[in-house]
């Protein structure tokens, strides 16, 4: 194992380009869905931490066609904010995909962030409706602040709103991001004509209901990736286009889905390979759960781009 690299979180910002991101999510949520035959990939294990309302998340993956084999270990622990930590805390182990051979520990809190905006940024752009003008982010933590780097890199808003429990951390979100946007803290007022929302947050109840929100709008739902919880009330997921990353997933891990008795109409590698059509002028959700393939290709390539350019940052 003398070759053993770890490879930090600052050296993985330097290697990552948004575009280039959301191109290898695209790709491998098309050859998850339509190429499953190539990639093994389990239900990841959660091991609960009830005294922490905790959960640690065990997510390994092989994909022939993109050389990888990976996992990721994710803890999340929401409490983490009242010690002012991040909520996730993640690393990827990579190995060699002919021999075995560990080749990579990467820092993976920025991978999580980034890979999962990058999900959300394929599936908008594949469900939103075309005249599409404001965007209404909703939570103000690391998936907020990804999801508002990613859809300010890949779209065109005319208008941009973020909304959380308290305005300060929005500012905050606003400006560290070099954003011009509306503020504000209650979600029916923040979301209301917008034409893509991203929810972002760790609620375990319903904060989006659809008597609020506009007809054909798309929703990006990342925030609840346990059964136990969920973003979106349950009339609006059972009425809506439900777009899953995977079916699978949805079923065991989705509480938005789970709770509410709702059905997966497609995954999103489905309608992005052409498989299957849906019309961006119905209400759509993407049920994003995060998938192990995401961090499995990022691990690859974040591997190859360090070798290429033999970067050492720190
Ligand atoms: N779908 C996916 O692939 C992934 C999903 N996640 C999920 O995304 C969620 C957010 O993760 P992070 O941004 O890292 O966490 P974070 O702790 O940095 O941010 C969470 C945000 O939610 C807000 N919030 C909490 N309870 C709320 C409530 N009841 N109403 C409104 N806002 C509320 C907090 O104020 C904070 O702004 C987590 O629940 C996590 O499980 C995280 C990584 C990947
Ligand atoms: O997909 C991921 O990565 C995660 N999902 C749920 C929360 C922990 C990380």
């Amino acid at each position: 194992m003398s070759n053993l690299l770890f490879i930090d979180e600052k050296t993985v910002q330097s290697l990552l380009d948004i575009r280039q991101l959301v191109d290898i999510i695209e790709r491998a949520l098309i050859n998850f869905s339509i190429k499953a035959e190539t990639i093994a990939q389990p239900i990841r294990t959660v091991v609960n931490i009830p005294s922490q309302s905790a959960h640690f998340f065990n997510m390994p993956c092989y994909s022939q066609q993109d050389n990888a084999l990976a996992t990721k270990l994710a803890c999340l622990f929401p409490n983490n904010y009242k010690l002012a930590l991040p909520t996730i805390h993640a690393v990827i182990l990579l190995f060699d995909c002919n021999t075995g051979v560990p080749q990579a520990i990467i820092d993976a809190d920025y991978v999580t962030e980034m890979r999962t905006a990058a999900a959300s940024a394929v599936a908008t752009k594949y469900l939103v409706n075309d005249n599409y003008n404001i965007l209404c982010i909703i939570g103000s933590g690391a998936q907020a602040r990804s999801h508002l780097l990613v859809m300010k890199a890949i779209f065109q808003f005319s208008e941009i709103r973020i909304c959380s429990r308290s305005k300060s951390n929005a500012e905050r979100l606003a400006k560290d991001t070099n954003t011009h946007a509306v503020i504000y803290d209650c979600v029916q007022d923040a979301v209301q004509d917008a034409d893509v929302i991203c929810t972002t947050t760790n609620t375990v109840d319903p904060i989006v209901f659809e008597k609020w929100i506009k007809q054909g709008a798309h929703i990006n739902a990342v925030g609840a990736c346990t059964p136990q919880r969920r973003e979106i009330d349950g009339e609006l997921m059972r009425n809506a286009v439900v777009v899953a990353d995977s079916r699978e997933s949805a079923k065991n891990e989705a509480g938005d889905i789970i709770l509410a008795n709702a059905s997966v109409d497609a995954e999103i590698g489905e309608i992005a390979s052409g498989k299957v059509t849906i019309d961006t002028n119905q209400t759509t959700v993407f049920e994003s759960l995060g998938l192990a393939i995401e961090d499995a290709v990022c691990a690859r390539l974040i591997y190859d781009l360090y070798n290429s350019r033999n970067v050492t940052t720190s």
